[in-house]
């Protein structure tokens, strides 16, 4: 498949590179900064799962230059998303079929405004890593799972439908835990809700989940958070099944104790934080159904001054 990586961030590099090894066709979209970055350090994946790199990988900053494209991944922050609407709009015109693996749920509508409902893939990735200064992957933990799938399952014989099954053959040789699944559109949501918590208490208490899962004040306002998600779900006719009990349960015995979220990773490193795009998308989102979510307003309150570091994007 040709895929197009838009953004050769922790997440779309690490994808990326992981389906070059085993013969896809990759072009990452990149900006100046980060295509001088591939010029001079290429791009490795350092992981316990095995580290793994291209020396001269395949990058483009105009995408102009990009002639067809099968796939595109999309590997932006929440807050990239407006700044590439440019690039995201001429791609659509290739005819590229989209999964995003943001984290949220909100950019689905913005990228189906673009492409249309039928070549938005639902994505989500179970990973933890992160950019160091080279430029370079470092993956943390056991978990490299990317999930996909078709939103609208009344779909017939369409090119996402094919996409997928494209994806499918590749499950099975590349090094990821690379999975369709049939309840995509649910499964994004169950991320949305355990993250909104997980990124919540990790980085405004600026913990790892260790000491978070020690302190039972601290854990119950992940509970609250995740309650009010669960809610906000149910608003959008999503049913999380067991939900608050499951994510709970993921929030205590899911991570090592150091563990933390890419949000908080983010907020260590001074980064920009996607504050609108987890918690003030749910706060939208609640307002229009008529429905409060105090806790996740609160969290918002407390990062949205760390949203945007020395006004960098
Ligand atoms: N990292 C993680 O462990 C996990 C992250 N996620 C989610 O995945 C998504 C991506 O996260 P992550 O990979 O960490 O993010 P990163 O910040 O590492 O990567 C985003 C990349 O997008 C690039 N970019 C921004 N705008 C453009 C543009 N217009 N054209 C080309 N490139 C652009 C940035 O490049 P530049 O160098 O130019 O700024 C940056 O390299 C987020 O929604 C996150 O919440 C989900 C699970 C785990
Ligand atoms: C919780 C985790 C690490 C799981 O992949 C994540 O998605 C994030 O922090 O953004």
């Amino acid at each position: 498949m040709k895929i197009v990586v838009l953004g050769a961030g922790a997440l779309g590099s690490y994808f990326g590179l992981r389906m070059h090894e085993i013969g896809h066709e990759i072009t990452f979209l990149v900006r100046e900064g980060r295509a001088q970055q591939l010029k001079e350090n290429g791009l490795k994946i350092m992981s316990p799962k095995g580290d793994l790199s291209w020396k001269t990988p395949h990058y483009c900053v105009d995408v102009s230059e990009i002639e067809a494209c099968d796939l595109l991944v999309v590997g932006l922050k929440g807050y990239h998303l407006q700044g590439a609407s440019e690039q995201l709009r001429q791609l659509a015109d290739k005819g590229a079929t989209v999964l995003p693996v943001l984290n949220g749920i909100e950019h689905l509508k913005i990228l189906q405004d673009i492409f249309g409902e039928d070549r938005v893939l639902g994505g989500i990735a179970y990973i933890i890593a992160t950019l160091n200064e080279a430029g370079h992957v470092v993956h943390t933990g056991d978990q490299h799972a990317f999930l996909y799938g078709m939103i609208d399952k009344g779909a017939k014989d369409t090119l996402a439908q094919r996409v997928c099954a494209e994806l499918s053959q590749s499950a099975g040789d590349v090094n990821l835990d690379l999975a369709e699944s049939e309840f995509i559109y649910k499964e994004m949501w169950k991320k949305y809700v355990f993250i909104s918590a997980f990124s919540g208490v990790t980085t405004t208490s600026r913990l790892p989940i260790g000491p978070i899962r020690n302190t039972p004040e601290t854990l119950e306002l992940g509970k609250k958070v995740v309650e009010e998600m669960v809610a906000l779900a149910e608003a959008y006719d999503v049913h999380i099944d067991d939900g608050v009990e499951e994510t709970m349960t993921k929030l205590l015995y899911g991570f090592p104790d150091e563990a933390t979220s890419s949000m908080h990773q983010d907020f260590r490193n001074q980064r920009p934080l996607e504050v609108d795009a987890l918690f003030g998308a749910a706060l939208r989102m609640g307002r229009a159904k008529g429905l409060a979510l105090p806790h996740v307003e609160t969290l918002h309150a407390l990062l949205k001054p760390y949203e945007y570091p020395q006004g960098k994007k």
